[in-house]
């Protein structure tokens, strides 16, 4: 199948995921980057609902189909903190600042109490109003201090349980196999055709 599939992120991190995960679908993917800027608000009170309004703002602007990801870390200790606030947990989308918050809550908070997972769940929207959705989860636990180079956002200070290892130190081949984002878009894609049509 040849398609071009727009994905509504300004997340290069995200992108790049996508990239590789759709390529051998033959899927070309695009994201909010190769159009002329214009505003979504994400001020929904969950992932889908914030999924849904990226993909239906961009549908809309853009008069295409639009595929849009929330993702979020929700750690136990914390009460699902920071949950779909992840983005702007330290106030201004910087992972920097974000995990060096994250550490300063988890103070003195024994391993076995450190659990958490990162959720996505991923919209997709077409102009004539369709919409499918799909959901993905990982588990692990917070570690101590920042772990690995790769990936973005909270990856170097998230243990993946399955693979004994900081999602830090997998490449984005060996995230996409267990993450949140991939389970979703397997999800997502297995229901593909019959939301694309044709
Ligand atoms: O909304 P878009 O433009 O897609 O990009 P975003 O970065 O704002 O994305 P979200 O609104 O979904 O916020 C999710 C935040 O959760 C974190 N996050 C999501 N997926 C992650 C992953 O795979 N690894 C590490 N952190 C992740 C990261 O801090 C993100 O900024
Ligand atoms: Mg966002």
């Amino acid at each position: 199948m040849m398609a071009t599939l727009v994905i509504a992120t300004k997340n290069p991190g995200k992108a790049r995921e996508f990239k590789e995960m759709l390529a051998p679908a033959g899927i070309e993917v695009k994201t909010l980057a190769d159009f002329a800027p214009f505003e979504i608000i994400e001020d929904g009170t969950s992932f889908e609902e914030n999924a849904t309004i990226k993909a239906q703002t961009a549908s809309a602007h853009l008069h295409l189909p639009v595929l849009a990801d929330d993702s979020g870390l929700m750690v136990d200790a914390l009460d699902g903190e920071p949950g779909v606030r992840s983005a702007r947990y330290a106030g201004d989308h910087d992972d920097a600042a974000n995990n060096a918050k994250l550490l300063a809550k988890l103070a003195g908070v024994p391993d076995q109490q450190r659990t958490a997972h990162f959720h996505t769940t991923i919209v997709g929207i077409k102009p004539d109003g369709s919409k499918l959705v799909a959901h993905g989860q990982v588990h692990g636990h917070i570690l101590h201090e920042l772990t690995g180079t790769h990936g973005f956002g909270y990856d170097p200070l998230f243990f993946v349980d399955e693979l004994q290892t900081s999602m830090g130190n997998l490449t984005d081949t060996q995230k996409n196999q267990i993450s949140h984002r991939g389970r979703a878009l397997r999800e997502f894609m297995a229901h593909f055709n019959e939301w694309w049509g044709e």
